[in-house]
């Protein structure tokens, strides 16, 4: 079930330079569990998604689905005006998954190094990939760490050399799968800062999960997921002002009990 609290997204159809992503009754089966049931949603362009929602309800899922890693996925989905997983996505899309993907036995510029000659390989390029690379790094705040082994960081440190990593190409849009877990809340503070000038500065969009329902605030729309379903698709003011809520966090949890009295309500006129 989705419920559209508003009319933001009137008018963008599949394709439109203001959507990003757009899907249509999307499922995705995983092992015997429909994972994703049906899913409509639309992510704007150059803006900050949250995808929000409790362990398990399949975010993930949906952001695999999004970069074209995740098998069994059907309906429609379309991913910067291409079906999702079209080869020309790759160098558009950064993807940033829970576990970083960073080699322990190179040092943060060297792992930066590796993945932006795959990016921009040859001679020619060389100048372009020394400055991609100083300014990704000293994007993540690692400038002082750039000598450092990767498997002498902190998790949080390894985390940033994996988003380093996706902001190599300057994505146009940035996927991120929980990307502030385990950060102390300084460090917290200053990734949103960089997500938001990202999203500015640059024109990306940002998709990014979160069971953290403070950070649904820092978001431009919020996707927020149940059980493989999507409870609601919009602006956390709309959310808080349509639910009568002081916070997200309610807001969700209004919407719960909400689509758990429809479904009783369903059961008993069956
Ligand atoms: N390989 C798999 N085979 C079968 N079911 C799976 C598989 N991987 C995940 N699932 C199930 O799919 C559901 C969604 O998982 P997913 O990882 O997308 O959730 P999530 O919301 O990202 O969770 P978390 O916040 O804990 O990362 C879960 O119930 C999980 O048990």
């Amino acid at each position: 079930m989705i419920i559209n609290l508003d009319s933001a997204g009137e008018g963008t159809a599949p394709g439109d330079a203001g959507t990003a992503v757009q899907a249509e009754n999307l499922t995705v089966v995983r092992g015997p569990r429909t994972v994703l049931r049906g899913l409509d949603f639309t992510v704007p362009r150059g803006q900050i998604t949250g995808l929000l929602g409790p362990s398990g309800c399949g975010k993930s899922t949906l952001m695999r689905a999004i970069v074209g890693t995740q098998a069994k996925v059907t309906g429609t989905l379309d991913v910067l005006g291409s079906p999702a997983g079209h080869p020309t996505l790759r160098t558009r899309i950064g993807y940033v998954t829970q576990a970083p993907s960073v080699y322990d036995d190179l040092t943060v510029r060297q792992n930066l190094d590796y993945f932006a000659a795959i990016l921009a390989p040859g001679r020619a390029s060389a100048d372009r990939r020394h400055e991609d690379v100083t300014r990704a790094i000293a994007d993540v705040d690692l400038t002082t760490h750039a000598d450092a082994l990767a498997g002498n960081l902190s998790g949080g440190q390894r985390s940033r050399v994996s988003l380093a990593v996706a902001l190599l190409g300057a994505p146009e849009l940035l996927v991120l799968d929980e990307p502030t877990v385990g950060l102390d809340p300084v460090l917290r503070r200053d990734l949103w800062n960089l997500f938001h000038d990202i999203a500015t500065q640059r024109e990306a969009t940002l998709l990014i999960s979160s069971h953290v329902m403070d950070e649904a605030e820092r978001c431009h729309r919020l996707l927020l997921m149940r059980e493989g379903e999507i409870l609601a698709d919009d602006t956390p003011d709309a959310l808080r002002t349509r639910t009568h809520s002081e916070t997200v966090e309610a807001a969700f949890l209004h919407l719960v009990d909400e689509a758990a009295a429809a479904g009783r309500r369903k059961e008993t006129n069956r």
